[in-house]
């Protein structure tokens, strides 16, 4: 038996855009998934996951002569999507171990809320191709594991998605991912995160394929996307030189254009302007959106307690930077 664990993550900046070749700065946050895996006798996978709904489930699928389908009392899209990420992880580490019709028992348990744009997807897939390819007695390195897994968040997503959240959630820390270009982020400043969680969800894939046909249909839509990696570029220049301030006014200037994008909603506004208003030094949302949290800065208190105080804010806690990716657990 075998567990690996991987981060969540927020962006700085630059989602949607980066999944159009513009950069994006996406940073590990002290919340993980962890994924065991155990070996069965048979080609089946049994997994047990209990954040997916209030009360968990268990279910099993696959194997040859058996229906692939699941059967469970949960919405479809839900447990599609799942088997999605973890059918993904499981062949991604067969793959990588030159094997063939082997089933497992999975577990999944996470401090990361899920659908809510602190990448729990990235998280669930790193853990578990780690997790899994240990149990078959292999070691992938990070880089290896964030390319995997990558591959995985593109199949589920629709073909449509950057590495950006599997990258971060490897290899730990602050990233730069742009197209494939995905480096390390050393030395940035420490970064005071405040997250609040209006207790939704967003739909990636959708949240995506919206932008994409904004971007499309019109030229100013286009421009934004590119000014979201004019943004970048910025942020990366007050990152170096650690102007934590600078950083907080992109951020703010970011949300602006996510907005424009069609990816935030009123409960993420609320946030961001109750952040605002209790003085962080910039608040935006993060990941996919549609519903989820925000990302603020603040070294005081003042927007941990203003958003325990917003109405729709579900949940708001304060995260570090983790600087470590994936990581062996037993
Ligand atoms: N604890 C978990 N157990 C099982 N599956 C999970 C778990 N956490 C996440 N997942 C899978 O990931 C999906 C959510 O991924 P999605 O990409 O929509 O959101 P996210 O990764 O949390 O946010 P974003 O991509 O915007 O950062 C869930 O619907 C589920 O399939
Ligand atoms: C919206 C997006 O940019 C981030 C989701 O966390 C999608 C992606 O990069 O795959
Ligand atoms: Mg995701």
């Amino acid at each position: 038996m075998t567990t690996s664990s991987a981060p969540g993550k927020v962006y700085l900046f630059g989602e949607h855009a980066v999944v159009y070749g513009e950069p994006a700065v996406p940073c590990a946050i002290e919340r993980r998934a962890r994924v065991t895996v155990e070996r069965r006798e048979d080609e089946r996978l049994r997994v047990r996951a209990n954040d997916l709904t209030l009360d968990g489930f268990t279910v099993t699928w696959g194997g040859s002569g058996t229906d692939p389908r699941p059967d469970v009392d949960v919405p479809t899209p839900l447990v599609e999507a799942a088997m999605g990420y973890i059918d993904g992880a499981i062949e991604q580490a067969l793959d990588a171990a030159g094997e063939d019709g082997i089933g497992f028992d999975i577990t999944v348990e996470s401090d990361i809320p899920l659908g809510a744009g602190l990448g729990s997807s990235a998280a669930v897939v790193v853990a578990g191709i780690d997790a899994a390819a240990r149990e078959l007695g292999v070691e992938l390195d990070a880089g290896t594991i964030a390319d995997r897994a990558y591959r995985v968040e593109y199949d589920v997503q629709d073909g449509q998605a950057s590495r950006a959240d599997t990258f971060c959630s490897a290899m730990g820390g602050a990233v730069r991912v742009q197209g494939d270009d995905c480096q390390r982020i050393e030395d940035v400043p420490t970064l005071p995160f405040v997250i609040g969680y209006d207790g939704n969800t967003g739909d990636t894939g959708k949240l995506v394929a919206g932008v994409r046909e904004l971007k499309e249909a019109y030229g100013f839509a286009a421009d934004t996307v590119e000014s979201i990696g004019d943004i970048v570029r910025s942020g990366e220049i007050a990152l170096d030189d650690g102007d934590v301030e600078e950083i907080g006014r992109l951020m703010n200037f970011n949300h602006g254009l996510l907005s424009a994008l069609g990816v935030s909603a009123r409960s993420l506004d609320t946030m961001v302007w109750a952040a605002r208003e209790a003085d962080a030094l910039g608040a935006k949302l993060t990941g996919s959106g549609g519903g989820g949290c925000i990302v603020a800065l603040d070294r005081t208190e003042q927007t941990h307690t203003a958003l325990e105080y917003t109405p729709g804010c579900e949940d708001a806690f304060r995260a570090e930077l983790d600087t470590e990716g994936v990581r062996r657990e037993r």
